[in-house]
């Protein structure tokens, strides 16, 4: 792939993924040789059975895993070769990611757990993708504010924005080991959204969703495509399937259009 010519025009280039690992003394590719391209408003599913490579694949996007070899473009920069400060900054502004498993901070609430990317750099809360502009009270307009009401904390109302968004806002002032799975999953995906990504990079973001709440989150991450976030989501979920633009089949490691 002509890397040096399409760097600068794509939001995330990943380009001839491999990771190895070595199980009982045997290497093999969970994934192998993976090319993906993604603009802003793309919206990309990718399938496959258990133990396919997925997740691997998506965290080494998000750097949460390196490559054996081949890299990843994230706005023409490769992640691999910045520096934990940089890569920090990447996963706190660019890159949201739902991961499969909780990860909800358990002395912490709900909104608290969401506002919190928010406040880990001086310049979060300003972020530049299309996600934090954009409306997340799902369009209904506010009513102007008195002159003499008490400001309100943005990062709290832009945190209690997308909680109602997703249905949880009255589990704000919770704390995770009182929600359910799904609960969890919903609270996990506004905390991905509070910076306003460019990227969404969310592993099963249906699991442990009924078929109302699946809608309700699939809506969302329809929306914020049209609107000009980059979606990447893994799933099992034919239901989820239909909300993307086309789905990718990930077998034994390698990435292919069915
Ligand atoms: N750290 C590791 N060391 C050795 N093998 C690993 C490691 N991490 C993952 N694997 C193996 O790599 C393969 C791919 O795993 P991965 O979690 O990416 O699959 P997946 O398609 O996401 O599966 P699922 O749908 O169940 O989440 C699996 O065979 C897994 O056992």
């Amino acid at each position: 792939m002509g890397v040096e010519q399409t760097e600068r025009k794509h939001l995330l280039v990943v380009d001839d993924l491999t990771r190895r690992f070595r199980r009982r003394g045997k290497d093999f590719d969970a994934v192998s040789h993976v090319d993906l391209v993604m603009d802003e408003g793309d919206f990309v599913a990718i399938v496959g059975r258990s133990g396919n490579g997925k997740s691997t694949l998506i965290s080494m996007i998000a750097g949460l895993i390196e490559p054996t070899s081949g890299t990843v473009r994230v706005d023409g920069e490769i992640v691999g070769r910045m520096d934990d400060r940089t890569l920090s900054r990447l996963r706190n502004q660019t890159i949201g990611f739902v991961m499969q498993s909780q990860t909800l901070l358990s002395n912490l609430t709900v909104l608290d757990n969401v506002v919190l990317p928010a406040t880990l750099f001086d310049d979060a809360a300003g972020a530049a993708g299309p996600a934090a502009q954009s409306d997340v009270s799902g369009g209904e307009a506010s009513d102007a504010m008195p002159e003499d009401a008490i400001t309100p904390d943005p990062l709290n109302e832009r945190a209690m924005a997308l909680l109602e968004r997703l249905g949880v806002a009255d589990l704000a002032g919770s704390y995770p080991k009182e929600l359910s799975g799904g609960e969890m999953r919903r609270v996990s995906i506004a905390r991905a959204l509070m910076n306003g990504p460019r990227l969404l990079i969310a592993d099963e973001p249906t699991g442990d969703l009924d078929q109302e709440s699946t809608e309700v989150v699939m809506n969302l991450l329809r929306g914020l495509a049209d609107e000009g976030t980059a979606v990447l989501m893994v799933t099992h979920d034919s239901e989820a399937l239909g909300y993307a633009d086309y789905a990718l089949r990930m077998d034994a490691g390698v990435l292919s259009r069915p």
